[in-house]
């Protein structure tokens, strides 16, 4: 029996974690966010791993709004870099494993093959940037870690680019989407699995380092949000691809984050869903509310 620590627990990796705890065979699982548990804090992350005899920390809390980190990169840095030394400096000093969450956003996408973990990252904006050094400082701590990266995160839980092009869909005769961005969308249930398995099994006792998870596929934003439009059936809306420059945003997006997923299929021997069936689930989720 092992007692698992869940931060950032209100978002929507978090949710789905809370979703999976209760069919846990061997272990007990706390849930915080910043009002129970606000991770810039050292002693107060030190405090409770001690006292709850923590031995795994699942991080699901971050700074996600990647325009708004442009004009606000002291608060990124110290929730997607700070606070996860904090975690991690804790977790070395009492001999607990570290489960972290970084993204496509630290590769710059400008080659067309899938990245792989040991690939060269060169974040292009301040959210990239600060996941990047999170990641870093996760290293360099000496701590027991996994680090996932994942691309394009959605679920029935917080706001994602799913509800966005349901609600837009629905509100609009007429929309612009970029197809000048290609990666993989990723259902947040599927990775809280991946996490969850990780720990049930424990396969967190022989396996460390970067693993790249995304869903199987690849698409545009475009192609992405004529599959949600489809599925929610908001055949009114004439949905058209653009080019990144037509989207006004202050931030610069890779062009081509496809994660290459071979060795988290290896090594954690995982299926991965394609992402337009996982669409499906989530959509399945959302019925009633579209
Ligand atoms: N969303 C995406 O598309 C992608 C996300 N990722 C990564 O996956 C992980 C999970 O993302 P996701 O579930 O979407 O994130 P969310 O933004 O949905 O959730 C993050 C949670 O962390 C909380 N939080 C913020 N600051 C603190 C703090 N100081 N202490 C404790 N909790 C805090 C947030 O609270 P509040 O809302 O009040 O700020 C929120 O509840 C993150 O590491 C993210 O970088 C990777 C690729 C894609
Ligand atoms: C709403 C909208 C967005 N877009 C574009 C903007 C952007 O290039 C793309 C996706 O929009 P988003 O705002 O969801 O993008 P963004 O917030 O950049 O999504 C990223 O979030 C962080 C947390 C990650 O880690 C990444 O993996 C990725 O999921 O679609 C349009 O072209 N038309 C639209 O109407």
């Amino acid at each position: 029996m092992s007692k698992i620590l869940v931060t950032g627990a209100n978002g929507q990796l978090g949710n789905e974690m809370r979703k999976l705890a209760p069919i846990s065979k061997t272990n007990t699982f706390i849930f915080t966010d910043i009002e129970e548990l606000d991770i810039t804090n050292q002693e107060a992350i030190r405090i409770l791993i001690q006292q709850e005899q923590i031995e795994i920390i699942v991080n699901c809390a971050a700074y996600t709004n990647v325009d708004k980190a442009e004009d606000d990169s002291e608060m990124a840095n110290l929730i997607n870099n700070k606070a996860v030394e904090n975690l991690a400096i804790v977790c070395q000093d009492v001999g607990a494993t570290l489960i972290h969450v970084s993204t496509d956003y630290v590769f710059q996408g400008t080659k067309n093959t899938p990245c792989r973990e040991d690939e060269q990252t060169n974040p292009l904006g301040v959210y990239g940037q600060t996941k990047l050094a999170g990641e870093q400082s996760v290293q360099n701590s000496g701590c027991k870690y996994l680090i996932f990266r994942t691309a394009w995160l959605y679920s029935a839980f917080g706001s994602n680019f799913v509800k966005t092009m349901i609600r837009l869909t629905d509100e609009r005769e007429k929309l612009s989407v970029v197809f000048d961005q290609v990666g993989t969308p990723t259902y947040a249930g599927d990775l809280a699995a991946l996490i969850f398995q990780t720990i049930e099994t424990k396969q967190y006792e022989t396996l460390n380092g970067i693993y790249h998870y995304s869903n199987e596929g690849v698409c545009s934003w475009y192609d992405f949000a004529i599959e949600i439009a489809a599925l929610a059936a908001h055949d009114t809306c004439d949905i058209q691809p653009c080019h990144s420059d037509e989207f006004p945003s202050k931030v610069k997006r890779p062009a081509f984050s496809v994660l290459d997923k071979t060795k988290v299929k290896a090594d954690f021997n995982c299926k991965v869903p394609h992402w337009k069936v996982s669409l499906q689930k989530c959509m399945k989720e959302l019925e009633g509310s579209f």
